[in-house]
């Protein structure tokens, strides 16, 4: 999978020539979607020590010599494990091996679990890359997680939108872009990569642990649809691939159908106008206009129940949604008024 079975030392100074299958491959991903991490930008390498970061990490440091890139490692210790000041220290030394600056953010309040864990993550990687000046945070992702997340937001209920999760590239400030440029990359792969190049991975003990849901999903669900079919990782990360095209058409027709359909500053929805787009279009105006005036997202159930506000007798209305507000259907519109103020009309 790595161009050769006979295993070689991590060589620090390669030229294109040592280059494996996956260096070609990253390198063409990258060329072909230009602007996910355009040449001669400071990165900051998100290192978790296990093998898909470290793979990432030598994919990237082999690679920068014709990119122009600025690397930096950043590694979080999210104090949850004995053994976490341990792992620190491994990324450490692989920054130091690859003579890269070396960031480390570490918990100071307890963190009660994995999603506490993940957030403060991503603020802790993001106040480093701003406090370096650094535009690209960079995570070891694979095809792999995707396939995973996928599964595991279908089986929470979530849309679309949550089944396309886990994109190339996520905003997560004006000035700040995560990348995940190993996303058509399988862990097998990272594996093979990181024992060709005899690269030192950490192995976190609580990854064979299947309380956790996403372990679940990667060690018995996964290998189960395996059974049934041999590539369904990858169908199923291809499925996430093509959703994310769908999902981006959809959510623009439906921004431009908001316009046409509300007025400035006003929380109404014309009905009429409404009542002649596709369902999928009216679910997402009606996603868009309580995501702009309601306090907190709202759930599909309050969602189906403004839709239906579409096509109903006038006065209906929904039940109060959280913050006090709710939908009603008055003459042409569909309003979303505070609750108090229903008592005065
Ligand atoms: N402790 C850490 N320090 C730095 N980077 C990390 C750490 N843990 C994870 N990462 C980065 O995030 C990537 C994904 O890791 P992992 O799949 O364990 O996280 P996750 O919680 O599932 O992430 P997400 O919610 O973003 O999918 C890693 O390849 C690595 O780049």
């Amino acid at each position: 999978m790595v161009g050769s079975s006979k295993s070689k030392p991590d060589n620090l100074n390669p030229d294109k020539s040592d280059w494996s299958h996956l260096h070609g491959l990253v390198h063409r991903t990258l060329r072909s979607r230009s602007h996910l991490l355009p040449t001669g930008e400071r990165l900051l390498v998100a290192v978790s020590g296990g093998q898909d970061s470290v793979c990432l990490l030598k994919l990237l440091v082999d690679l920068r010599s014709q990119w122009g890139w600025h690397l930096a490692v950043a590694h979080c210790d999210h104090q949850m494990r004995s053994d976490s000041a341990n792992n620190a220290q491994h990324v450490r030394e692989l920054a130091e091996r690859y003579d890269l600056p070396f960031c480390q953010k570490t918990a100071v309040t307890a963190l009660k679990s994995e999603a506490d864990a993940r957030s403060w993550r991503y603020q802790a990687l993001m106040e480093i890359a701003q406090s370096q000046a650094i535009a690209y945070i960079v995570t070891g992702h694979t095809q792999s997680d995707r396939a995973e997340t996928l599964l595991y937001n279908l089986i929470r209920g979530s849309g679309t939108d949550g089944l396309s999760a886990l994109w190339w590239q996520r905003p997560l400030s004006d000035t700040l872009q995560l990348v995940r440029p190993l996303l058509n990359i399988q862990r097998q792969q990272t594996s093979a990569f990181c024992q060709h190049f005899q690269l030192p991975i950490w192995e976190d003990s609580t990854n064979q642990d299947i309380r956790y849901t996403r372990n679940r999903i990667r060690l018995e669900l996964i290998p189960s649809l395996e059974e049934i079919n041999p590539k369904a990782q990858t169908h199923l990360a291809t499925t996430a691939e093509l959703l994310r095209a769908d999902m981006e058409y959809l959510e623009t027709s439906a921004g431009e159908l908001y316009m046409q359909v509300t007025l400035p500053n006003s929380a109404k929805l014309d009905r009429a106008q409404l009542a002649r787009a596709p369902l999928a279009l009216q679910r997402r105006v009606i996603r868009q206009f309580l995501l702009h005036w309601l306090p907190q997202s709202p759930n599909f159930e309050q969602i189906e129940k403004t839709l239906h506000l579409i096509h109903a007798p006038n006065r209906s209305q929904t039940d109060p949604f959280p913050g006090g507000y709710l939908a009603l259907a008055n003459h042409p519109w569909i309003e979303l008024l505070p609750k108090p103020n229903l008592r005065d009309r």
